[in-house]
């Protein structure tokens, strides 16, 4: 991986706040693809520790900025992790915003895939494009949270990042 993508795929930090700050005056964005509960996939339900025969709240955003899609994301929780969380009605607000708000927020390691996602394909705004993924899991008091997320190429043009 090259440095300049190593800065944003191995970053820890809130990657809302680094694309709005890397987006400048242009407008950051979630847009909201998808949320629902569901089952997660084997790989998922891996990475959580869970059963894959358990109900998970599933959300799909892409992160704008400008109106161009520059990451797209899945998030995975076990359902019965998420009461009285308010993640509900969460909407088109980012869910890092509310993740790097909390005290006790602990992130586990960070594991990067050149693999395209497979949440988006019918989405054909986004066709998957993605340069590079990474995922990782958020523990916050009793809940685990696997963020993925896929830099796209679209972010690649803008910032003048290297192909890989
Ligand atoms: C984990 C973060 O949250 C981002 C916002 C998301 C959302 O709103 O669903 C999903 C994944 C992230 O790209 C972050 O900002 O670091």
């Amino acid at each position: 991986m090259s440095a300049p993508w190593w800065q944003w795929v191995a970053s820890k930090d809130s990657l809302t706040t680094r694309l709005t700050v890397a987006g400048d005056i242009k407008a950051f964005r979630v847009q909201l693809l998808r949320q629902t509960v569901g089952f997660p996939l084997r790989d998922e339900a891996l990475a959580l520790g869970i059963a894959p025969r358990r109900y998970a709240w599933l959300r799909e955003v892409a992160l704008c900025v400008g109106n161009k899609p520059w990451v797209v994301a899945r998030s995975v929780a076990p359902l019965s992790q998420l009461q009285g969380k308010g993640l509900e009605g969460l909407g088109e607000r980012s869910l890092g915003s509310w993740l790097f708000r909390q005290p006790d927020l602990v992130r586990g390691p960070l594991y990067a895939t050149r693999h395209q996602p497979r949440f988006v394909v019918e989405q054909s705004a986004l066709l998957a494009d993605s340069v590079w993924g990474r995922r990782s899991v958020f523990q916050h008091s009793g809940l685990s949270l696997l963020v993925q997320e896929y830099f796209l190429s679209s972010m690649a043009d803008d910032l003048d990042l290297p192909s890989r």
